[in-house]
């Protein structure tokens, strides 16, 4: 299968590689334009692929079968729209990455639009990208054109195993943005990993309490004590992680907050519902996150 990858970051060069060791026809699309992208990839098992790919070539985009988005929330946008008017209007974007609202963000493109979210786990060290851990990847339409993609999650699992297909994707993006509404903001005001959670138990009750309530009015069958019980296991199955979040407060890079706390406040005010612990913690990540942007320019706006 031709196919482009939007974003040759952790997780992108991730599925470059995995891609093309599958026998995929791949290429790159970088945000600054260059003809080749090097994928430096150490594996789960310490081997390394090494392998320079074409990159931002208009006529391979506008004959790719798939568009593969591995970008930042905040940045999906922008970029599938600029990319969209070259696609064909058959080929399917993927989204993956954290965080909910882009699939409304982009409610106006024709071509079928699949999301997805996952437990891999993969990060940059220098030039290189370290594959940390083998997870499942989720996916599943995100409008009526894509219903019938569900042979994706088949070609994908080949590639970079485990693939999940849903006909209701919305479930698995709420459950893993309950995680993140708990664990991203936490781990930045307490300046820790993942575990320590553990000597919070108050303040990730009250926040799957706040999820669970917005959840159920989007039509969600949960409870507060079933969520709790998930993000438990998330906090302690990643306990030595550094959530993405506090990664990017501490090297001042734009977070995902906007998409993730943001987007939970977006859909509580839709429903006349209030949230005030996920409202303070969105208050405290943006203030933070204020402090390093005061004088920058250009970045998207917030939900709120
Ligand atoms: N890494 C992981 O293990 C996991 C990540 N996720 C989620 O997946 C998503 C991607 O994460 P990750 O791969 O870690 O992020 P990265 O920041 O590593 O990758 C994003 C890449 O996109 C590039 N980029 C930014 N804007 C554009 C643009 N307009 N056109 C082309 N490229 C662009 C960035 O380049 P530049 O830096 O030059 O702007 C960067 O290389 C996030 O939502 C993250 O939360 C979810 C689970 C696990
Ligand atoms: C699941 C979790 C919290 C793992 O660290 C994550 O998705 C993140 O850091 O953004």
């Amino acid at each position: 299968m031709k196919i482009t990858v939007l974003g040759c970051g952790a997780l992108g060069q991730l599925w470059l590689a995995s891609l093309y060791k599958q026998g995929h026809e791949v290429q790159g699309w970088l945000r600054v334009p260059q003809p080749f992208c090097h994928i430096n990839l150490v594996e789960t098992d310490g081997s390394v692929f090494n392998q320079t790919l074409i990159a931002n070539d208009p006529d391979f985009l506008a004959n790719s079968e798939l568009l593969l988005v591995t970008l930042k929330a905040w940045q999906v946008s922008t970029a599938v729209k600029t990319l969209a008017a070259t696609l064909p209007a058959s080929t399917p974007i993927l989204l993956l990455h954290n965080g909910m609202g882009t699939l409304d963000e982009l409610s106006m493109l024709r071509q079928p639009l699949l999301s997805g979210v996952t437990t891999h786990a993969a990060r940059r060290d220098g030039n290189m990208i370290i594959h940390v851990a083998h997870g499942t990847t989720h996916i599943g339409p995100g409008n009526a054109a894509a219903n019938d993609f569900s042979f994706l999650a088949d070609m994908l699992h080949d590639a970079l195993p485990e693939i999940a297909w849903h006909n209701n994707i919305l479930a698995a993006s709420w459950k893993k943005l309950a995680v993140n509404c708990v664990i991203n903001p936490l781990t930045v005001i307490y300046n820790c990993p993942n575990g320590e959670l553990r000597h919070y138990p108050d303040e990730v009750s009250a926040i799957c309490h706040e999820v669970a309530m917005v959840m159920e009015r989007e039509g969600h069958h949960t409870s507060a004590e079933a969520l709790l019980l998930y993000v438990e296991e998330i906090i302690d199955s990643t306990r030595a992680n550094i959530s993405s979040m506090l990664q990017d407060i501490r090297v001042q890079r734009h977070t995902e907050i906007d998409y993730i706390t943001g987007y939970l406040l977006q859909r509580a005010r839709a429903h006349g519902l209030s949230v005030p612990v996920n409202s303070r913690l969105y208050e405290l990540i943006k203030r933070k996150e204020n402090e390093y942007e005061r004088t920058s320019t250009g970045l998207p706006g917030s939900w709120n």
